[in-house]
């Protein structure tokens, strides 16, 4: 049998993002099955495709981490309008909520849509980043569910009678397409790379002297308040 001889990785991949929600889904799809880590930054995003956005997102990241990143972008495409907003959907929900992504489609019959998200994995700045695309098709639909992550009060997934928001999270993350470009990711890492980790290393600092931590328990509690602070201060916003 032909050995597959696997890249040895020293560090921890780290998940760059400025969005806590992503992070805490990408923490419950995979679990510990990844050394993982999060550094809280958002990188600016080219316009273009969304393969090409993600792979540049990943380069940025790397060279910043100096180490081996994991960034993602999310789209969502609608149909009628030949797949916009597509990446651009973050800013059509920053002016127009989720009430005005669904009046969007109101000229148009054709209701459905699709969500993608783009990993890229980068072990280095010089290295070509990997991309791994998962999708999810469903209909979009007049807000219904809790308002605490995106636009998953309009989207509806084929199959579902609830919105990505009402259902369970358990629920979404087991039909995502962040679930299922996460699949991609992690048997293409679990084949192709082993990591090795020197456990007395200064963990706490990358070697870009980034405040980059160790996922701990500590870390994680820790992380768990931030989330919590975060939603706190959105829901005093919206109340305004
Ligand atoms: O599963 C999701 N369900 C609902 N909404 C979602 C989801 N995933 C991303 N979103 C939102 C966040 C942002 O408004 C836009 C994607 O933009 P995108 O640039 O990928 O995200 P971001 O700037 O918030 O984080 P990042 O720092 O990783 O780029 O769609
Ligand atoms: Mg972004």
């Amino acid at each position: 049998m032909a050995s597959v001889t696997k890249v040895v990785l020293s560090r921890p991949v780290t998940f760059v993002t400025g969005n806590a929600k992503k992070l805490e889904e990408v923490r419950s799809i995979l679990g510990h099955s990844l050394p993982l880590q999060s550094h809280k930054l958002d990188l600016p995003e080219l316009q273009g495709e969304p393969e090409a956005i993600s792979k540049e997102k990943a380069r940025l990241a790397a060279e910043k981490i100096k180490g081996p990143v994991l960034v993602e972008d999310t789209c969502l495409c609608f149909n009628a309008l030949k797949d916009l907003p597509g990446p651009y959907v973050k800013w059509f929900l920053d002016k127009l909520g989720n009430e005005g992504l669904n009046n969007m489609l109101m000229a148009y019959e054709d209701k459905s849509a699709y969500a993608l998200c783009v990993f890229s994995f980068a072990t280095d700045a010089d290295t070509e980043p990997e991309t791994f695309m998962g999708t999810t098709e469903g209909i979009i639909v007049p807000p219904r569910g809790p308002k605490d992550f995106g636009w998953d009060p309009v989207f509806q997934p084929d199959g579902y009678e609830q919105t990505f928001a009402e259902m369970p999270k358990e629920e979404k993350n087991k039909i995502s397409h962040r679930y299922r470009s996460l699949a991609k990711v992690k048997s293409h890492l679990e084949a192709n790379y082993e990591f090795d980790i020197p456990s007395e290393t200064d963990a706490n600092n990358d070697s870009a002297g980034n405040d980059v931590e160790k996922d701990t328990p500590k870390k994680r509690k820790r992380e768990e308040d931030d989330e919590a602070a975060h939603e706190e201060t959105k829901h005093k916003k919206e109340e305004k």
